[in-house]
């Protein structure tokens, strides 16, 4: 069964080079947390979540409130600077779809990469499916991703990262994937892959979309949760994740 436990979990991002040495800065130094020259933003502060199957959990909040690095720290991009994070169950997190991949390999080796990369045996009919799904020329599976345009190489990435269903979906607002085409189709393959995910956490600015797909809305302000609330459970299918990134 899915579960998300996260008991007081904090992620300070260390900012290296990010300050000067004058003697002034050093004296200012502990009140800013600094420690032994290194500069600390707390992203994420202690932070306490606990979800089951069946949750739907929409993170709020301003630019830079914590909302990507929560989700990273849930994805185990990142460990906890302290506090615990507990999962249960394979996670698919769509946050950047650039994460993993070689510009340099080609397109069918960055596909099985990815795949490795997510647990999964990479085999010829696998990459084909995926490949299909893409609508690009089968020979470009052979070229390296560098000669890709931004928008086939959104659909490549796509593609690969919504090929399996999840238990626990991680979703960062990104969508503005490519020509209008592909859009609607990625847009069905994420609402199915919405569907039969366990637990779905889903960051964005856009509240009707929150209030529309998920069933708490956590509003985070300077990594901190500075409320909680209950939305009413949504209707059937009002699922509309076309949107830009803020
Ligand atoms: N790689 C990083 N290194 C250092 N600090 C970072 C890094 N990524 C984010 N931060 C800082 O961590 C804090 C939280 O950023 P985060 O991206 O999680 O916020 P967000 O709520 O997702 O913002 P947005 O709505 O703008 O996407 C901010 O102060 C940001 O400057």
């Amino acid at each position: 069964m899915a579960s998300i436990s996260l008991r007081n979990a904090s992620l300070d991002y260390p900012l290296y080079g990010a300050y000067d040495h004058s003697l002034k800065r050093r004296l200012l130094g502990h009140l800013i947390r600094e420690q032994s020259g290194m500069r600390i933003i707390r992203a994420v502060d202690n932070i306490t979540i606990e979800a089951e199957a069946g949750a739907r959990i929409g993170l709020a909040g301003p630019n830079g409130s914590g909302k990507s690095t929560l989700l990273r720290l849930i994805a185990g991009v990142y460990p906890p600077s302290c506090g615990s994070v507990a999962i249960k169950g394979n996670i698919v997190p769509l946050l950047g779809l650039n994460a993993g991949v070689n510009l340099d390999f080609v397109a069918e080796d960055n596909i099985a990469l990815l795949l490795r990369i997510s647990g999964r045996k990479p085999t010829r009919a696998i990459i084909d499916e995926i490949w299909a799904f893409t609508e690009l020329e089968e020979r470009m599976q052979r070229l390296p991703l560098r000669m890709f345009s931004s928008g086939m190489l959104m659909r490549v990435l796509f593609a690969t990262a919504t090929a399996f269903p999840a238990d626990i979906l991680l979703l960062d607002e990104w969508l503005s994937v490519v020509d209008e085409n592909f859009s609607a189709k990625a847009q069905a393959r994420l609402i199915k892959l919405v569907s039969q995910a366990a637990i779905v956490i889903i960051a964005s600015h856009d509240q009707p979309l929150l209030r529309r797909t998920c069933s708490t809305i956590i509003n985070l302000d300077h990594g901190r949760v500075a409320s909680t609330v209950a939305v009413e459970p949504p209707a059937t299918h009002p699922f509309e994740l076309r949107e830009k990134r803020a």
